[in-house]
């Protein structure tokens, strides 16, 4: 569920009523997503007479308020450069968000399409182009945040979690905490850089057929290697979810997709292998550190941090021929 804060009619219509985007017609809490609350919200459109639908999110939790113009602005800039991302709708005054009873809140466009379930390799490839798009556009955006979850902190929260309590998740666990001081070690710093979404997992992508309508959830964007959000797409797309069974097929689409807007340099080739554990380690250590974090009384499910201790074993096993394009 991801409605934590009831909205009343009159406070939506007050809220509506600083847009220009007509009357609300409707709101519908949206089940989906975990860290913020979201409403589907109609309107009549004003003037135009044709009826418009919007996102409505109120910032719970994990968002500094300070940052929100960097993910708000970044949006405007991409959908401008015609990346499939909504823009965010501005108040009357031109502001990008709101507050109401302190916290947050902004009105972003409402973008068509399903996140797909069991993705084709036709669908890998145009996630991959569309990825490749955002990085590209992003070169000119003028902000800049830090990745705050990168190696250090991958270290820092599973030595948090400990040993004995990443074992209570599972025995296979705490070795992580050993992959990670090494990866951090091995860790690239000279590959190219631009703005990155770094969680692009299927959810966070709307798509009608095989084309992507819809890029979302940027709250996690910074400025960090390029390569490294592949490496985040190709461990959370390509895998049955147990992280068991790896398809090599979506793999390959994926790259293809990229290297058809933008060709990966060998430099960043011969890192994918390292980037994709590092993608592993990221999610092992935000989900086990949830998983100790979220009472029993949550109504969020707990997402298992096996899932990508799984798929970093295959990558610790991989090569770089997992990300070189078949002879043609
Ligand atoms: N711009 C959008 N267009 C259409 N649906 C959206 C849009 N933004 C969010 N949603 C819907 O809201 C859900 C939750 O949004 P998300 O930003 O992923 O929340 P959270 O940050 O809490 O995970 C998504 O799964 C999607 O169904
Ligand atoms: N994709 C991450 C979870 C990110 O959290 P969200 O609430 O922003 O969707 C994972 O699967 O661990």
């Amino acid at each position: 569920m991801a409605v934590y804060t009831n909205l009343g009619a009159e406070a939506l219509s007050e809220l509506t009523s600083h847009y220009d985007v007509g009357r609300l017609v409707s709101a519908k809490g949206i089940a989906e997503g975990v860290s913020n609350s979201n409403w589907l919200i109609e309107t009549d459109g004003g003037e135009k007479r044709a009826r418009r639908q919007f996102i409505l999110t109120m910032y719970e939790r994990r968002i500094d308020i300070a940052e929100l113009p960097y993910f708000l602005d970044l949006l405007d800039h991409l959908a401008a450069a015609g990346s499939p991302v909504p823009r965010t709708i501005h108040d009357r005054t031109g502001a990008t968000h709101r507050a109401i009873d302190g916290k947050a809140v902004a009105l972003i466009e409402f973008l068509p399409g399903i996140s797909p379930d069991k993705p084709t390799k036709e669908q890998l490839f145009a996630v991959g182009e569309a990825l490749a798009g955002i990085h590209l556009a992003a070169q000119s955006f003028p902000g800049h945040r830090e990745n705050r979850l990168g190696p250090s902190e991958w270290v820092e929260t599973l030595a948090r979690c400990g040993e004995d309590r990443l074992a209570e998740i599972n025995p296979d666990l705490p070795r992580t905490l050993d992959v990670a001081r090494q990866v951090k070690e091995e860790w690239p710093t000279d590959l190219p850089r631009s703005v990155i979404h770094s969680d692009l997992f299927p959810d966070n992508v709307l798509m009608v057929g095989d084309r992507v309508s819809g890029l979302i959830d940027f709250y996690f964007a910074c400025n960090d290697m390029m390569a490294y959000d592949l490496a985040v797409i190709h461990a959370a797309w390509c895998f049955d979810e147990s992280g068991n069974v790896f398809n090599k097929e979506l793999g390959r689409a994926l790259v293809a997709g990229y290297d058809s807007r933008r060709a990966l340099s060998d430099e960043e080739r011969r890192a994918l292998p390292l980037l994709a554990k590092g993608a592993c380690l990221r999610f092992v250590a935000s989900r086990a550190f949830d998983w100790f974090d979220t009472g029993a009384e949550a109504m969020v499910t707990r997402k298992d941090p096996m899932q990508f201790a799984r798929r970093l074993d295959f990558y610790e096993k991989a090569d770089n021929s997992l990300f070189t394009p078949p002879a043609a």
